[in-house]
Order: C-alpha cells, then structure tokens, then sequence
C-alpha cells in the first residue's frame, strides 16, 4: 500500500500576504513530516501524531502554542485520535498547561481502559505519565490577546465565526500495511466560556477512522459539527458507495442548509483516496502520496510540488 498523509490548518478569513506565507510553510513542514514517517514504516497513528504536534508547535495555528483565549483570556484546548485499526481512540479536553495535547489523547487511547479523559483528571494523568507542565502563558500569543481584546469590543457587531476563528488542525493517514487514523487538535473558538468544549474531541465529529472505510479531521463551527457528526456522517456516505468528494459535498452541505454551519474536512479512503474540502472562506491543507506534495489555502490554488 502506497502511505498517504492529509493534513488541515482550520478555516481561514482574510488573512495577509504575510501570514499566509507563514500558514502555508507550517502546513507543508506538518504533511512532510508525517510523510517522512509513514516512508519510514511508521504506522497512520504515528504520522498522524507527528503532523499534529507539528502545527501545535506552531504559533500561527489556533492549536498548542498559538491557541485562542478563552473568556478569562486562558488557554484551554481540545485534542483526539483515533487508530482505524481497531477503532481505538483516545481524546483530552480542557487541558491547560501542556504543549501537545495530540500526545496526551494518544497516551489516553494506549495507557488507560478510557476514550476521553478531561481537566483536572487529564492534568493529573499528563503528570503521572510524565509530561511536562509548562507555565499558562507560554502558549498565549500577543496576536491572540489582542484578537480576545477586539473580540469582547465587538461583540456587539457579531462576526461570522469562519473570520474569527482560525487555525485548528487535524491530520488523516493511510500506512503501508493499510491501516488508517486521524487526529485533530484545537484551542477552540475565541471568548468561549471556561470549559466549553468542542467538537475536535468528540470521536464522530471532530474525526473519525475506521480501516474498512477511511479516515476524516475536520475543522469549523464546532457546536454545528457536534449536532450532525461531521466526521462519521462524512463515512457513512463513503460507506453508502459515493466518492469522496460527493461525501464530503453532502455532510458539507447538509451541516451548512440545516445550521448555517461552515466547516472543512479532510479524508482519505481505505483505497487510499483523498480529498480536502471546506464551506468556511478558505482552509489551509497540504497531501502527501506518492512522492507528492499537493497543497492550498484557496479554492482553485492548489500547487504541487515533488517531495524530496
Ligand atoms: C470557522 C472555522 C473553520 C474556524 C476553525 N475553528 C474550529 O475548527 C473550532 C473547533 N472546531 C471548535 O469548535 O472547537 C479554526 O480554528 O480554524
């Protein structure tokens, strides 16, 4: 089986020439090296984790360092993964303090009877498997304190969310011997409520992996994503028999006319298939397969390049 790896950075409004620059070479830097895994033999799991943890490293992305604030202006953030295999998955939400909330899922889905641990209790699990706590604000960028400031200042003239929310992140894998998963990592939306959590991770609407179907991220309103299980209700059209660009047309769609929902996914096929597709103004995403590397932020921008 040729491996495939598939990553997204989140929606994005109108961003400058200047950041999209920055996105574009965080999405490329994620998708290579997730790639750079699977070649070496690493399973879907693997390179799944290693593009996430590569965008929360990256301040530019609303995940890890560079994640939005909360109403109190902290850091809380969502994170699951999942192993096609044998439908294991692990999630954390509300966790503070850590860099790769991706790492602490995975260690939820292989060192515990559980699929989701959160707060306080994924606190202490992160301290007992030795994860380092790092102090708050280590993760809170000026660009976001200042977006929380004008966020609270405008709230009064309400934007749509896909201008204020930017930059979660999710990754989709397929490996040499077939197996797939995904894994998907956020601080959530801006000014949300402590505790809030949202759809990143909710196994069936922030991802979703199965090896006898595929695996999908995805990314967008996350209340929106909750209500009709984006990720799975995207394999189940799969499952049905349409292609994957008429599957992700369809939850795409069905989340937009019933809730003016916008969002974007990413899925891979068990054939090895991929597709990226968004509703939400823009999405950044890069793939990798066969040597390849097709990436984009726009519609009809997409550039491919040969991977070294
Ligand atoms: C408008 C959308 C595309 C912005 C997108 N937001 C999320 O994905 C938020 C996450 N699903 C949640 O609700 O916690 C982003 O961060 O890029």
């Amino acid at each position: 089986m040729n491996p495939v790896v598939v990553v997204h950075g989140g929606g994005a409004g109108n961003i400058s020439k200047e950041r999209k620059e920055r996105v574009r070479q965080g999405i490329v830097k994620a998708a290579s090296e997730g790639y750079a895994v699977l070649k070496a033999g690493g399973s879907a799991v693997d390179a799944v984790e290693e593009a996430v943890a590569v965008l929360e490293d990256d301040p530019e992305f609303n995940a890890g360092h560079g994640s939005v604030l909360n109403v109190n202006g902290e850091v809380e953030m969502d994170a699951s993964i999942m192993d096609g295999k044998d439908l294991s998955t692990g999630a954390v939400s509300a966790v503070r303090c850590i860099a790769n909330p991706v790492k602490l899922a995975r260690l939820v889905m292989e060192k515990t009877p559980h699929c989701f641990l959160t707060d306080q209790g994924a606190a202490q699990f992160a301290a007992e498997m030795g994860i380092p706590e790092i102090p708050g604000e280590k993760l809170v960028t000026e660009r976001n304190k200042k977006r929380l400031e004008k966020e609270k200042h405008e709230k009064a003239a309400q934007k749509p969310d896909c201008q204020k929310n930017l930059g979660t992140v999710g990754a989709v894998a397929l490996d040499c011997k077939g197996n797939v998963a995904y894994a998907t990592s956020t601080g959530g939306t801006i000014n949300k409520l402590v505790g809030r959590v949202g759809d990143s991770p909710c196994v069936g609407s922030g991802g979703y992996a199965d090896n006898s179907i595929g695996a999908v991220s995805t990314t967008g309103h996350g209340e929106s994503i909750l209500k009709v299980n984006l990720a799975r209700l995207t394999l189940f059209h799969v499952e049905q028999g349409k292609t994957l660009e008429e599957a992700a047309d369809l939850s795409l769609g069905y989340m937009k006319s019933r809730l003016k929902g916008l969002g974007g996914l990413i899925v891979v096929s068990k054939t090895g298939d991929w597709v990226a597709k968004w509703t939400s103004a823009s999405m950044p995403w890069a793939a990798a397969k066969d040597g390849q590397l097709h990436f984009g932020i726009d519609l009809d921008d997409t550039k491919v390049t040969e991977l070294p």
